[in-house]
């Protein structure tokens, strides 16, 4: 090798290599997206991403990690060249070859450093931008069409789809990554060493047969055996990884719920249930762990020793032409650093197995994820038309998941300033019946017309408070606003002693009683004043005074809108106009109140 013209080779080597490999991947991602099933999951996560016509910028991030990667396989090229020339001055016991080595060793040196920074670097950046997308990307869709809520009523509902957006979509970016410019760093490698091992390998007789280039064919025939042996080792543990991550996820959702719950399962002394379910899950993770652990010490364990024998291979292969003076010692051990580069090369798929198998996982789970999504968006549910200060209600008809009517063909309509009181046994389907007006129960035929956003209100019995400040539980979903109103609503709902703290960050869900957070809901329709308010048992923690006075209350501040409550309690019938008794079987009454 000229080392003085090696600058000039080495950007023509890099140009070429440059080509076929983009050449190569595009080619290779079409036929994959059309022969395999993964390679069209795989597509269909990235496409969107990587379309110029949202930006160029993750063309061009890739592109540059491609030239990197073929970089660094350059590198391997020369220091394999440099060893060569360092070994053979050695023992020539030329002295000047051998400071000129070291000086050719000083330039690469350095380049290899800057260029793994870099590399680093750049791919690290690619990485967090790629997951910084992909997560608001998920997020969006899960949002959307209320998929977070409505996707429960999809067959098969995704498991755990915070694990899918938190910790498979990092997984997903990293494997794909990793397992693309592995392979491609592996292809690569391999030509450019086959040709070096070529150049350096000679004649082997075996068996009275004589095989010319032995070198190049055994290693070929070494790894390409071991390979096949290894993937149907490995094989098994796609299916292991893939339960791992569900059953991990299965046990963090059981702790967390001990957490969510934990009240009441203190009042209840549910401590040996909870045990007993925690660790039944857990058993499993263990379960799943020791079998990941027995498969792994088989697949390892080959490769591991396909991996030792692979250290002297060359040297007994190439001993004897060394011995009897044919090639140098620098030929001898780049002999060796060439086989151990196209032996790695071809190992890639061998010992990447298992990393393919998890990958192929979480190809599965996000798919599978944005498969509900787009069920649930696919969902029916009621046709909502938005008016302003009336809800109409025609021909609606609900019904259970197993097609049992709780309502059929109910036809309604409330004009300002009426209210309607919804009143049934438990389980007569007042929730549900709520919930198909919402639009969020799929089980449902007719149409609703009402006020819509922020000029609906719908308040459940157990109200959600956001985490942050109580200001913001306050005006929630809304942006909090600073001034007195906020104070003057508390006082007004009975909540004055809270006044002072309404800017404390707390979890004030578990913190205020459920009397406590039903009046501090009534506060958030007091200041969204909207057209038309659902409370849905929203005052049900309340003793009959408090209730009567906040819905006075509501009266007096939002005289315009619409109430449509659901209580059980008689006291409620002197702030309605009417009343919807449901009878059970889909029947229904309706009567007006005076
Ligand atoms: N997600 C669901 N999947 C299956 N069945 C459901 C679901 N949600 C509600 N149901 C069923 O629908 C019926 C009506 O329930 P709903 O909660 O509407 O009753 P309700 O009248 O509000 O009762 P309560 O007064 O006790 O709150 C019940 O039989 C319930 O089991």
């Amino acid at each position: 090798m000229d080392w003085n013209h090696e600058l000039l080779d080495s950007i023509v080597w890099l140009g070429k290599a440059f080509a076929i490999s983009m050449l190569g991947m595009t080619v290779s991602v079409a036929l994959l997206g059309i022969f395999t099933v993964w390679g069209r999951q795989f597509r269909r996560l990235t496409w969107a991403f990587f379309s110029p016509k949202r930006s160029l910028l993750p063309l061009a991030g890739l592109t540059l990690i491609v030239l990197m990667t073929l970089f660094s396989v350059r590198m391997n090229v020369l220091f394999s060249f440099w060893y060569n020339g360092f070994y053979t001055a050695m023992q020539k016991l030329d002295a000047k070859a051998f400071w000129f080595m070291l000086l050719v060793f000083a330039v690469l040196a350095a380049v290899h450093v800057t260029r793994t920074l870099f590399n680093f670097y750049l791919r690290q950046a690619f990485l967090i931008h790629w997951r910084a997308w992909l997560t608001d990307n998920l997020v969006e869709r899960w949002l959307a069409h209320q998929g977070y809520h409505r996707s429960q009523y999809v067959p098969n509902a995704p498991d755990n789809p915070d694990q899918r957006i938190q910790q498979d979509v990092e997984s997903f970016v990293s494997g794909s990554l990793n397992l693309s410019m592995g392979l491609l760093d592996a292809v690569v490698s391999l030509f450019a060493f086959t040709v070096i091992l070529w150049g350096l390998s000679g004649a082997l007789a075996l068996f009275g047969v004589e095989i010319p280039r032995a070198m190049v064919f055994l290693v070929y025939l070494y790894v390409i055996v071991a390979t096949v042996f290894a993937v149907w080792i490995g094989r098994p543990l796609i299916r292991l990884s893939f339960l791992s991550e569900q059953l991990n996820a299965n046990f963090r959702y059981a702790l967390i719920r001990l957490r969510e719950y934990g009240e009441s399962i203190a009042f209840f002394r549910g401590e040996t249930v909870e045990r007993g379910n925690l660790l039944t899950r857990f058993a499993s993770v263990i379960q799943n762990m020791w079998a990941i652990v027995y498969r792994s010490l088989k697949f390892q364990g080959f490769n591991l020793a396909i991996s030792q024998a692979a250290v002297v291979f060359p040297f007994i292969v190439q001993a004897p032409r060394l011995l009897a003076g044919k090639i140098t010692l620098g030929d001898m051990m780049q002999t060796a650093q060439a086989f151990g580069q196209v032996q790695d090369a071809l190992s890639f798929l061998r010992s990447s197995y298992d990393e393919f198998a998890g990958y192929r996982a979480v190809l599965i789970r996000l798919t599978g994820f944005l498969d509900s999504m787009d069920a649930a968006a696919l969902l029916p549910s009621a046709h909502i038309v938005p008016s302003q200060h009336s809800v109409t209600i025609e021909a609606l008809t609900v019904r259970t998941p197993a097609q049992i009517a709780l309502v059929e063909n109910l036809n309604l309509s409330l004009t300002a300033n009426t209210a309607l009181l919804i009143r049934g046994r438990s389980g007569i389907g007042k929730t549900t019946l709520l919930r198909a007006v919402a639009g969020l129960w799929p089980y449902v035929d007719g149409s609703v017309t009402r006020p819509v956003e922020q000029q609906a209100l719908f308040l459940p019995q157990k109200p959600y408070l956001p985490l942050g400040t109580l200001r913001g539980a306050l005006y929630y979903p809304a942006s909090p606003l600073m001034g007195n109103q906020a104070a003057h609503v508390l006082q007004q709902c009975h909540l004055g002693h809270l006044a002072s703290r309404l800017d404390e960050t707390a979890d004030w869900g578990s913190i205020l009683s459920l009397g406590e957070q039903q009046r501090l809901a009534i506060g958030r329709a007091l200041l969204s004043q909207p057209q038309v308010v659902f409370l849905d048992e929203a005052s049900s923690a309340m003793d009959e005074g408090l209730e009567h006075a906040m819905y006075r209350l509501l009266r007096q501040v939002l005289p315009k809108s619409i109430l449509v409550s659901v209580g059980h309690r008689s006291s409620l019938l002197e702030f309605h106009t009417q009343e919807l008794t449901l009878l059970g079987n889909g029947k229904w009454q309706l009567s007006a109140l005076v």
